[in-house]
């Protein structure tokens, strides 16, 4: 199965990377506004591929996606380009919505006019409002965004350090939007099956301050990693590669992406079900009135952004 990456920047050259060690597709084309760092990239990696799973990458242009199951958009500016480091600044990644928009009106109708089957994976921010620009460019629905999957990890990750616990048996979510006002599901997140909340009322602790502090740390993730290396790349090239593994594999792994949800009339993340066709299903989730109510504001907010960029 074929996987196209469009954009080879920081982002896109993790994102591939991460698909070429997985061995995520047999087939991975890589297209970049400068062919030449296309080339360059995808030659650096072909090198490495005789020690890992069968797979053949290499640079392309928008014609050579053909055929490919799904397509990665990664193309766009950067949090520390744009302008959406600060952590007082609410609107965070959204800055970044109507450049970006301009460069997704530009070339998901080159992508879906060679692969017009391929499940678009937005993966630029704002990923969630690009998911809707993109839907709109390319005139079909095999449209997702790769939402809150990468903070979902950084939860358990930062959960699985708090109980000094391996991070694979922690069960955790965040909903809602790539951005600052993402959902953690507090009231469904568990410990080798056991609530959370129970394990911080055993040990003595102060839940709501240990919530507050563990949001703070996922939520602006990205800014620590951008303050000491420029770009975060690493975490959302496994996370993407990944979602792409699920898809080409037909996997029905459910796991919390972006798509549009009618109700909210945007898309943001809840928990779905992720095959062939990209999102097969959505699963409602049981949620804390706060959590409800945390998932309405940042579905308002994704609202309002979406509508300064819409026709
Ligand atoms: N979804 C996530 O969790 C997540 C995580 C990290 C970064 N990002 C986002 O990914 C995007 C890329 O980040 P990066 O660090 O790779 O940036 P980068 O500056 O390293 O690369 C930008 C890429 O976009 C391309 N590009 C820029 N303007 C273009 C245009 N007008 N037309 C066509 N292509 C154009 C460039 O050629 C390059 O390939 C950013 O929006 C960033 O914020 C998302």
């Amino acid at each position: 199965m074929k996987l196209g990456i469009i954009g080879a920047g920081n982002v896109g050259c993790a994102c591939a990377l991460a698909a070429a060690t997985r061995g995520s597709a047999r087939e991975i084309v890589l297209v970049n506004r400068t062919r030449k760092t296309a080339q360059a990239v995808a030659t650096d990696i072909r090198y490495g591929t005789p020690l890992g799973p069968r797979v053949d990458i290499r640079d392309g242009d928008y014609g050579d996606l053909a055929g490919c199951g799904v397509v990665m958009i990664t193309s766009g500016i950067n949090e520390k380009t744009g302008g959406a480091t600060d952590r007082n600044d609410k609107e965070g990644r959204l800055k970044l919505l109507d450049k970006n928009a301009a460069i997704y009106r530009d070339i998901v109708p080159r992508i879906v006019e060679a692969a017009p089957h391929a499940v678009l994976l937005t993966v630029t921010d704002p990923p969630d409002p690009l998911a809707d620009v993109a839907r709109e460019a390319a005139g079909h629905g095999k449209v997702m965004s790769a939402g809150t999957f990468l903070d979902s990890q950084r939860f358990r990750i930062h959960l699985a350090s708090h109980f000094g616990v391996s991070p694979a048996e922690v069960d955790a979510m965040v909903i809602g939007d790539h951005g600052t006002s993402q959902v953690f599901v507090w009231s469904a997140a568990r410990v080798g099956g056991v609530p959370v909340a129970k394990l911080l009322k055993d040990r003595g602790e102060d839940a709501a301050a240990m919530h507050a502090q563990l949001e703070k740390d996922v939520r602006y993730a990205n800014i620590t990693i951008i303050e000491g290396h420029d770009a975060s790349q690493y975490g959302i090239g496994i996370v993407s590669a990944r979602i792409t593994e699920m898809i080409l594999n037909d996997e029905r792994a459910t796991i919390p992406v972006g798509s549009l949800q009618k109700p909210y009339g945007v898309t943001l993340s809840l928990p779905s079900v992720v095959g062939r066709g990209g999102i097969e299903a959505v699963l409602a989730p049981e949620l804390s009135a706060t959590e409800r109510e945390g998932l309405e504001k940042s579905a308002e907010s994704l609202r309002q952004a979406l509508a300064r960029v819409q026709r």
